[in-house]
């Protein structure tokens, strides 16, 4: 399959998709871009990239499409509407899709194209726009294993590790407990910023000593300081953290898993929504933490 060929089409040129189909580029692959605003697509046809008009034109012409879309009304969208990629998917094209949906979704998705002939795995993926841009993501695949041996020269451009998890839906359900626990870690560090400044602590003494604890993470450390400085360019957008807080919590339905800690950070994530805060980075949570602060 066109993977181990370096060709690959690719759908949707957000954040993560821009990082990842450069880096492919860049890696001497022949990309094929599309994206639903069509205009995204010229800074990559600079870098040497060919357009798709259509998602069925970019899957008409490669025989492996990789797509990165915001949710899964969009993952749906792309596959199931007019000049979507059922229209071409065929036996012997293979179809992978990095966004970060629910199981349900990428069940729907594979047996779609599966029934048309095609070959699908599910790979969404850890890590945000830094690691994207630097090949150092995590791929959390899952589908069907020839296709997943095929992708893996991609996924060695894309990522620093690539996990095989077995059937359709474990790649989707990994990567929303990840995300649940991140969501909920970003509310605590959040909380005690806010608690630290309100009973007069420095908030950069806090990032140091927490940075030498058992608790240090990277994500404590790159986020700390820029939310300490109320900036919140978005690498990874709030709205699509809610998104997977929200289908983490349907997860944990499903399954009869009590997630309060979860619950909250979601009800933290809508607030900032609420707030008009849903396109800045998901540490922006901090601004709700300050709102009750003050309100109290
Ligand atoms: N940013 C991050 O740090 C990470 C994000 N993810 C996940 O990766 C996915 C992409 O994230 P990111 O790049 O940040 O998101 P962006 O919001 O930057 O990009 C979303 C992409 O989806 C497209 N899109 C949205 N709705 C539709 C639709 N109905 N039909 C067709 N295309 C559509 C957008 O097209 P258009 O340009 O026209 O709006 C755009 O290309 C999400 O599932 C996210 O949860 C995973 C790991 C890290
Ligand atoms: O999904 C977001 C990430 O940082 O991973």
């Amino acid at each position: 399959m066109a993977v181990e060929e370096k060709e690959v089409g690719f759908l949707g040129l957000g954040i993560m998709g821009k990082a990842m189909a450069t880096n492919l580029l860049r890696n001497g692959f022949k990309v094929t871009v599309w994206n639903r605003t069509l205009s995204k697509c010229d800074e990559l046809v600079e870098n040497g990239a060919s357009i798709g008009e259509t998602p069925a034109a970019v899957v008409k012409k490669c025989k492996c499409t990789i797509a990165m879309l915001s949710d899964p009304s969009a993952a749906l969208s792309v596959v199931f509407d007019k000049d979507g990629v059922l229209e071409q998917i065929c036996s012997g094209k293979g179809y992978i899709d990095m966004s970060t949906v629910d199981a349900d979704t990428s069940s729907k998705i594979n047996e779609a194209i599966t029934s048309r002939g095609g070959h699908f795995i599910e790979a969404p993926v850890s890590g945000s726009k830094k690691p994207a841009e630097d090949g150092q993501l995590v791929i959390l695949a899952a589908g069907e294993k020839a296709l997943y041996e095929e992708a893996i020269p991609a996924f060695n451009v894309l990522g620093k590790r690539s996990f095989y998890l077995g059937q359709v839906g474990n790649g989707a359900k990994m990567k929303l407990v990840v995300n649940m626990i991140m969501g909920s870690m970003m509310n605590a560090l959040s909380e005690g910023l806010v608690l630290a400044s309100t009973s007069g602590l420095d908030p950069w003494n806090l990032l140091d000593v927490l940075d030498l604890g058992a608790i240090a993470n990277p994500m404590f450390k790159m986020k700390g300081p820029t939310m300490i400085q109320n900036s919140y360019s978005p690498a990874f957008p709030l709205k699509h953290q809610q998104k997977d807080m929200r289908l983490a919590l349907a997860l944990g339905d499903e399954n009869a898993v009590s997630m309060p800690v979860a619950a909250a950070a979601n009800e933290a994530f809508k607030k900032a929504r609420s707030m008009g805060l849903g396109d800045l980075d998901f540490s922006a949570v901090f601004e709700t933490v300050k709102v009750l602060q003050h309100q109290s």
